[in-house]
């Protein structure tokens, strides 16, 4: 199986929404990837349910949502309203991680936790098996746009070890600072999804540039 390539639309124009979903839709992508930024558990806030709703209307992929947001449980039920297909939470924002998973598949979504940088992959190796998606984060998260951090192709193959030793199936993806180089060595490490946003939006033919990461 090929890599999957999430977008993020954080970078994308947004007076220009529907045009830039529909060159996701049009390109070799897999799913959308959705940042949602609540000023508290990160220092910026992006959208809500509003937009999400405004994407899943026009888009004809997954959406890969990425809360990064206190206190997620309480808006599980809303995401899955607005159109979430997998929905990551982070693990530094839940106490009761564990529930917070079989809710997010009880509502009928794929379930993904996001380890910060300075977070160890072992802290999973227990609920591995419970989960859909591990996200690694390769930036601090709240903006796009920021230098990757090296030590996140260790963590990726450290994570893919966990996952074999426990018999999970979850994807590894990777967020933050993705290009044709750090992808490349992200795929050789061990990561079966890459996030990227500045470098897709900001390229001057964004299709083609799905392309060259989805071809890598
Ligand atoms: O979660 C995120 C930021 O917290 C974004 O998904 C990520 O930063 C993508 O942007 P870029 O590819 O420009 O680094
Ligand atoms: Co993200």
């Amino acid at each position: 199986m090929s890599q999957i390539i999430s977008p993020s639309v954080l970078s994308c124009d947004f007076a220009n929404i529907q045009r830039d979903v529909e060159m996701i839709n049009n390109s070799t992508a897999d799913w959308f990837h959705v940042d949602v930024m609540d000023g508290v558990f990160v220092p910026n806030i992006s959208f809500g349910f509003p937009v999400i709703s405004a994407i899943k209307k026009h888009a004809t992929k997954p959406l890969d949502v990425h809360l990064m947001i206190a206190n997620p449980d309480q808006y599980i039920e809303a995401f899955k309203k607005a159109g979430a297909d997998w929905l990551t939470v982070h693990y530094e924002a839940c106490t009761h991680l564990h529930r917070t998973i079989q809710v997010i598949k009880a509502n009928g979504m794929k379930a993904g936790v996001a380890l910060n940088p300075h977070t160890s992959v072992e802290v999973l190796e227990d609920i591995l098996p419970e989960l859909d998606l591990v996200l690694i984060m390769s930036v601090n998260p709240g903006f796009g746009g920021q230098k990757f951090i090296p030590h996140a192709l260790k963590r990726v193959a450290r994570l893919k070890e966990l996952i074999n030793k426990t018999g999970s199936s979850a994807l590894i993806e990777v967020d933050g600072g993705v290009n044709l180089e750090t992808g490349k060595q992200l795929l050789e490490a061990g990561a079966d999804a890459l996030v990227a946003g500045s470098f897709v939006f900001n390229s001057p033919d964004p299709t083609q540039t799905i392309q060259d990461l989805k071809a890598l």
